[in-house]
């Protein structure tokens, strides 16, 4: 059946990879699943008809005949549920590959995204100025204790995993502020994940994707 996501129908980064749909089709091009992609704007997902697919208004979601999924760490993990290579087939290997998809999500990428909100969200309010280096902080902290679980090894468990998968997605935001560069295994981890021929697919779709858009 037809998987059809969606996404920003023009990101604001540009097409960077930022937005959250790239860490979807990253999934899907391991799986080497084909998809559509329905663009969305930031009117139209507050309208009804998005709202229906996503309760809070936002990108990404996943249908695939009447199955409608949303939140990337939940399309990811049913798509890697689904298809081989993504979890490992021993059951505590799987188990230890799931929780790295949970610990990017709920440990690393919250710091990572006050950061963001920090930096763009608060910014023009008065306490801003104060609060980031506190806030970066508490990113370089997080970062600071998986730099140091991670070591020299490849990949955080035995091979790549979806958990890996979700774990670059997220610390590939912390490029833009220079943060992952203090951090050479991570950044060089990020790099290997970057350096996966799905990722390539997916980053060059995305980036075609948000070039194709008309203009405003
Ligand atoms: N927890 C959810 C979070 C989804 C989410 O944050 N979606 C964002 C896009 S990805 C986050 C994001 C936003 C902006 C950029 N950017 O480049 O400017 C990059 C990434 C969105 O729809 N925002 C619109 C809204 O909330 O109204 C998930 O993982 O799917």
């Amino acid at each position: 059946m037809t998987i059809t996501i969606t996404a920003f129908e023009r990101s604001p980064d540009g097409g960077m990879g930022l937005a959250r749909d790239t860490r979807v089709r990253w999934v899907l091009e391991e799986a080497g699943l084909p998809y559509k992609v329905r663009p969305v704007s930031f009117s139209a997902m507050k309208e009804p008809a998005h709202l229906a697919l996503h309760p809070f208004g936002q990108i990404p979601t996943y249908e695939e005949g009447d199955l409608v999924l949303f939140e990337s760490g939940a399309i990811i993990f049913h798509v890697a549920s689904h298809h081989p290579g993504l979890l490992p087939e021993n059951a505590n290997a799987r188990a230890r590959a799931i929780t790295w998809m949970f610990a990017a999500l709920n440990s690393v990428e919250p710091p990572i995204f006050d950061l963001t909100n920090a930096k763009i969200a608060e910014r023009d309010q008065p306490w801003a100025k104060d609060r980031l280096p506190m806030v970066a902080d508490r990113v370089r902290h997080r970062l600071g204790q998986l730099s140091a679980r991670l070591g020299d090894a490849e990949w955080l468990d035995g091979a790549f995993s979806a958990g890996d998968l979700v774990m670059v997605s997220v610390l590939l935001r912390t490029r833009p502020s220079g943060i992952l560069n203090e951090f050479p295994n991570l950044a060089a981890y990020v790099a290997r994940g970057e350096a996966r021929p799905a990722y390539k697919r997916a980053f060059a779709a995305q980036l075609a994707f948000n070039t194709a858009q008309p203009a405003v």
